[in-house]
């Protein structure tokens, strides 16, 4: 186990935006197993990190397209609030999260080095295979609500061992 790292990490600005669909049986969010990078396995939407300079929005057009194939136009994601992701004893991982949601989008979702995306139902998102946090604010924002929190992470780097602020 790495030793507790007591000072401020770097937090690597992040993107993460969950695309919404009325299916057939009611509203579905794109989710993706990553197949590569930090979180290889678990169920994610698509994202990833800013370059420098870069903002947000512009971001979560590129990460969506390169990760999923889809065109997504500005104007038409949701900015949902941002998540502040800190691993104490694993400071590189550390994050701070912008989050969207976008419900119009240009082409069919195909998968990437990074991502095999799928429809879910919304009310059969698979919390347990997804990062530890998401059960504390993701089905807040795809009904519809905004979170602002930060989020930290035990020894093992996986689990949620605290959290605080707004739409958790
Ligand atoms: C609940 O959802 C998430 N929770 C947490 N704690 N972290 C998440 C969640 N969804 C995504 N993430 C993190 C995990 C990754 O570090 C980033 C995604 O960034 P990634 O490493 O994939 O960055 P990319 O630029 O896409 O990858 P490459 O650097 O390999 O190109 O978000």
């Amino acid at each position: 186990m790495t030793e507790r790292d007591e000072s401020k990490s770097q937090h690597a600005p992040v993107v993460v935006v969950y695309l919404l669909r009325d299916g057939v049986a009611g509203p579905e969010v794109l989710l993706g197993e990553k197949r590569r990078g930090l979180g290889t396995g678990r169920l994610v939407g698509p994202g990833g990190k800013r370059e420098p300079g870069e903002p947000p929005v512009a971001a979560a057009v590129r990460e969506v397209r390169e990760e999923v194939g889809l065109r997504l136009d500005p104007t038409d994601l949701e900015a949902r609030g941002t998540l502040d992701y800190r691993f104490p004893y694993r400071p590189s991982w550390s994050q701070v999260s912008d989050v969207f949601v976008c419900r119009r989008w240009q082409g069919s979702p195909t998968g990437s080095d990074e991502l095999e995306p799928r429809w879910i139902p919304v009310d059969a998102v698979p919390y347990d295979a997804m990062w530890d946090d998401a059960r504390y604010w993701l089905p807040g924002v795809l009904a519809g609500g905004t979170v602002d929190a930060r989020f930290t992470f035990a020894a093992d780097d996986a689990t949620v061992s605290g959290f605080s602020g707004r739409g958790v």
